[in-house]
């Protein structure tokens, strides 16, 4: 297994002569990365159900790729079989071009961080993290892992409850603490399964950038579960869109924002009017295709004269969410109802203006067929 420079560098005791002698006091911004992942052909049943279907992602070093899709999906089976908690019926699994397929998690050069954080509830936060250390054959010395425990919470700035148990901090502490107990084994490949679904809204944001923040700085190739698009698309260098036990699109999170493969892919990442038909003039009409009109594409324009030029419709409109900083309108024009951001202050319900489609994309057989904009 590679050794983390930058984690040894965090605790000013640790490492060798090479390694003190480059540590100037400041952990640095990135570390060379660690190997990357590639899966082939990963296949999985389970109850006489294919779960996998010959899965095949490659993630390059020091990427964060989340695993993104609806309950049920596969992706916590997938993660599972990387881990090496399941044995797959058949595939490959290589972490820095090494095959580990046939070994067991401690022999696999990767962590995982659980959705329930698995903590002991006797141990200390330090006793917890060092944990993986003392199941070490040849076994750590005392002193290692006491230094190694400390640069882990030190990482993720936890050193102040060292001593204390699980039930005395906080659920983003003992999210932390987990994080640290990955890290104190300085893995290659860190796997994160729903790592922030038991934190509330505000936390959960803190708790991304942080994670995002300690990855990057440890050049960790890093793998996430998560069913939760906004999580995925904030964090993520790409993200790979499961769908029954299959691999959508694997791009990064503007490519599928803004060229979704599928019909499926638009409608899972981002929101989307779907309506059957096409555009003809900046009007829908019947035909044979899919359109997806995202909200921020439907502009609505108080007041005005509604002539189908450039594609404004007469419009009205029908219902107002506020959202915080935008509001989301269902606005009625002739040919569709459709749903639209406002920003700056949102119109009253039954205003009457007009509205127009800026960009669309058509859909044929749920598959991207073109990109269209007035
Ligand atoms: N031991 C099992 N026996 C039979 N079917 C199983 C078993 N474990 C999982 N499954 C099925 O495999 C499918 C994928 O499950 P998995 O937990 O991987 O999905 P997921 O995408 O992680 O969903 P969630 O977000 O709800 O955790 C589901 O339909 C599930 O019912």
């Amino acid at each position: 297994m590679t050794s983390n420079p930058t984690l040894a560098r965090t605790a000013s005791t640790t490492g060798d002569a090479a390694a003190r002698a480059d540590f100037d006091g400041a952990v640095p911004q990135s570390a060379p990365p660690t190997g990357g992942l590639d899966i082939t052909g990963l296949t999985k049943s389970l109850g006489g159900r294919t779960i996998i279907d010959s899965l095949d992602m490659a993630v390059r070093p020091g990427e964060l790729v989340s695993l993104l899709g609806p309950s049920g999906c596969g992706k916590t089976t997938t993660l599972r079989m990387i881990a090496g908690f399941l044995a797959p019926d058949a595939g490959s699994i290589q972490v820095g071009g090494r095959e580990v397929v046939h070994l067991g998690p401690e022999q696999r050069p990767s962590a995982m961080v659980f959705q329930n954080y698995a903590l002991w509830p006797h141990m200390t936060v330090a006793k917890n993290v060092g944990f993986p250390l003392k199941l070490r054959r040849p076994k750590p010395s005392k002193a290692v892992i006491a230094e190694r425990v400390d640069a882990a919470l030190e990482l993720v700035n936890l050193l102040h409850h060292r001593d204390s148990r699980p039930a005395r901090i906080s659920g983003g502490e003992q999210q932390r603490t987990a994080l640290a107990r990955a890290l104190v084994q300085e893995p290659e490949l860190l796997l994160l399964d729903e790592p922030l679904s038991n934190l509330d809204a505000k936390l959960r944001v803190k708790v991304r950038e942080d994670i995002r923040e300690i990855q990057q700085r440890l050049g960790i190739t890093t793998l996430i579960v998560t069913h939760d698009q906004e999580e995925a698309i904030s964090m993520s260098d790409r993200i790979a869109v499961m769908n029954h036990g299959r691999i959508e699109q694997f791009s990064t999170p503007s490519e599928l924002y803004g060229a979704p493969a599928t019909e499926f892919v638009a409608t899972f990442v981002g929101s989307l009017n779907r309506l059957e038909g096409r555009l003809e003039g900046g009007r829908i009409v019947e035909g044979s295709g899919v359109l997806g009109i995202r909200p921020e594409d439907v502009v609505f324009v108080e007041g005005g004269e509604g002539s189908a030029e450039d594609g404004w419709l007469p419009a009205t409109v029908e219902r107002v969410v506020p959202r915080g900083h935008f509001a989301e309108l269902t606005v009625r024009r002739e040919d569709a109802v459709l749903r639209s951001f406002a920003t700056g202050l949102p119109p009253a319900v039954g205003s009457r203006g007009r509205a127009r489609i800026g960009n669309w994309l058509e859909f044929e057989d749920g598959r991207l067929v073109r990109k269209g904009s007035a």
